[in-house]
C-alpha cells in the first residue's frame, strides 16, 4: 500500500524538488516559467524524477489539507473539467485563438457562433484548469496547456474522441453494472447501455465513418509527442535490433492507422512490416497514407482467425490484449500459434498495473491514477482490462505451455508501459 506522509515530509519534498529544478534551470540560464509561459519547456524535461515526485507530493499534500467535503465536490463536478475541454474542441476555439498574442471574447464568439456569455462561461470555468487565461477582462490568451491543444491537432483529436464521443459511455458505467453485475460479455458493456445497441463496441464504432475516422486518428495522436503513451518508447523499450535478425518479418496485430509500424521501419528499414486490423480500418489507411516508408503493407486480417503470415520473426499486438476478456485474450494468442516458427516472439505491449508493492514507492500515485483511468475504458468498452505481469504471464501460459515468457521491457522516460515478450519453444 502506498505511504501516507505528513504535512511536513510532503512539503519538505515539495521545496526539494522545487529547489532541485530551480538549480536545473539556473545552470541551462532558463526563466523559471510559469503555469501561463507557452514558450518554456516543460519541467519534467528539465528533470523527470524532480518534477514527478513533486507533482505526487503536491497532489497528496492538497488532498490532506483540503476537507472532504471540498474535495468530493470538486469530484462531483469533475465531469465538467471533461466536458469544457470537450466543448473547446468541438468549437476549434484551440486553433482560433492565436498563439502569440490572444483574443478578444466578442470576437472569439462571432467565430466560433455562439453566445459570447456563454463561451465566456465555458473558457472561465477551463481557466480554472489553467487552460486559458484572461489577461485582461474579455481578452483570453494561451497558456501551456491550450496552447498543446492548438499546436497538435492528433493529440487534440484523442481528446476530442475521449471528451465528447466516449464520454457518454464512461456515464453509462453504473447503469451497465446495475443491468449485468456479472458479465464478461463484449456485447454488455456500457456502451450497450449507453447506446442501446447490440453490437459490440468496434462495431458500433465503425457504423460511424467519421467516429471510427477519429478514433483511428486519435489512437495515433494519443502516441504523438505529448500525449499519453510515445509510439517512439515502443520503438526504445525493445531491442529490436539485436533481439530480432536484421531482415525480420514482423506483423503488427491489430496495428489501426500503422502509426506505429511506420515508426518501427523507419527505425528499422531492412525489416518488413505487415499491419493487420478490420477490413474498414485498412481500407481508410489505404486511403489516408499516399505516402510511408515502402517495408510496411496492410493486410485486413480478423485476429480471431489463425494467423496467415506464416513464419513471422514477431507478432506484435500493440493495446489488442488490453481489449480483451482473459478468455478472448487467450484465444487471439492461440490463433498465432499455428503460424510460429521455434524462437519467434510474441511481443504485447501494454500499460502494466502497478502492484500494491509499486504503488508503495513514491512518485506512483499518478501514474497509478492513468493506468487505471484506461482500465476503467476498457470496462466501460468492453468488459475487457490493464493487467499486471503476473496476469500477462498467466495469460500466455494459458494460450500454451510452449509459448514461454521470457521478458518484459521497460524505459525511464515512460514505465507504465511494457513490453511483454514470450518465445515460441515447441
Ligand atoms: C486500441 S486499438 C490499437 C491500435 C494500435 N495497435 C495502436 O496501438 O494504436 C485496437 C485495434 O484492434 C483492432 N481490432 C478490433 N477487433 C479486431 C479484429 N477482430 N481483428 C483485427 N483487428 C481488430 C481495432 O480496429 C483497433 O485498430
Amino acid at each position: 500500500m502506498m505511504t501516507a506522509r505528513s504535512l511536513e515530509q510532503l512539503s519538505s519534498i515539495v521545496s526539494r524538488n522545487a529547489a532541485a529544478l530551480s538549480r536545473k534551470l539556473e545552470a541551462q540560464s532558463i526563466s523559471s516559467p510559469t503555469v501561463r509561459d507557452i514558450h518554456s519547456p516543460n519541467l519534467g524535461d528539465i528533470d523527470s524524477t524532480a518534477a514527478t515526485e513533486l507533482a505526487n507530493a503536491a497532489r497528496e499534500l492538497q488532498a490532506l489539507v483540503q476537507s472532504p467535503g471540498e474535495q468530493l465536490n470538486l469530484l462531483a463536478f469533475a465531469y465538467y473539467d471533461t466536458i469544457s475541454i470537450g466543448i473547446l474542441l468541438e468549437f476549434n476555439i484551440p486553433e482560433l485563438v492565436p498563439l502569440e498574442g490572444g483574443i478578444a471574447l466578442s470576437e472569439l464568439a462571432e467565430k466560433v457562433g455562439l453566445l459570447e456569455d456563454k463561451l465566456a462561461r465555458i473558457v472561465r470555468y477551463a481557466i480554472t484548469n489553467f487552460v486559458f487565461h484572461e489577461p485582461e477582462p474579455n481578452y483570453i490568451k494561451h497558456t501551456p496547456l491550450s496552447a498543446a491543444l492548438a499546436r497538435d491537432p492528433r493529440f487534440a483529436t484523442f481528446l476530442r474522441l475521449s471528451m465528447v464521443d466516449l464520454a457518454p459511455i464512461a456515464v453509462a458505467l453504473p447503469r451497465a453494472l446495475l443491468k449485468w453485475p456479472q458479465t464478461e460479455s463484449i456485447t454488455e458493456c456500457a456502451v450497450n447501455a449507453a447506446f442501446d445497441t447490440d453490437e459490440p463496441f468496434f462495431a458500433w464504432l465503425s457504423r460511424d465513418a467519421t467516429r471510427q475516422a477519429r478514433f483511428d486518428q486519435g489512437l495515433a495522436g494519443f502516441s504523438g509527442a505529448v500525449a499519453g503513451r510515445s509510439s517512439n518508447v515502443d520503438i526504445a523499450a525493445y531491442p529490436w535490433g539485436t533481439a530480432l535478425p536484421p531482415n525480420a518479418l514482423v506483423v503488427d496485430v491489430g496495428g489501426g492507422s500503422g502509426h506505429v509500424s511506420k515508426a518501427l521501419a523507419e527505425a528499422f528499414p531492412s525489416f518488413r512490416i505487415v499491419v493487420q486490423d478490420r477490413p474498414e480500418v485498412i481500407e481508410a489507411t489505404r486511403e489516408a497514407s499516399t505516402s510511408g516508408p515502402g517495408n510496411v503493407s496492410y493486410e485486413a486480417h480478423n485476429f480471431r482467425d489463425p494467423q496467415p503470415v506464416i513464419g513471422a520473426d514477431a507478432y506484435f499486438l500493440r493495446q489488442v490484449i488490453h481489449n480483451l476478456a482473459d478468455k478472448e485474450a487467450v484465444t487471439i494468442l492461440q490463433a498465432l500459434l499455428p503460424a510460429m516458427k521455434p524462437g519467434a516472439r510474441v511481443l504485447i505491449s501494454e500499460y502494466a498495473v502497478p502492484t500494491p508493492a509499486d504503488l508503495g514507492r513514491s512518485g506512483q500515485l499518478l501514474e497509478a491514477k492513468m493506468v487505471r483511468e484506461m482500465d476503467l475504458q476498457m470496462m466501460a468498452l468492453l468488459n475487457a482490462k490493464e493487467r499486471t505481469r503476473d496476469e500477462f504471464a498467466a495469460l500466455f501460459a494459458a494460450a500454451d505451455a510452449r509459448l514461454r515468457f521470457n521478458a518484459a521491457y521497460q524505459v525511464a522516460e515512460d514505465p507504465k508501459v511494457c513490453i511483454f515478450e514470450a518465445i515460441w519453444d515447441p
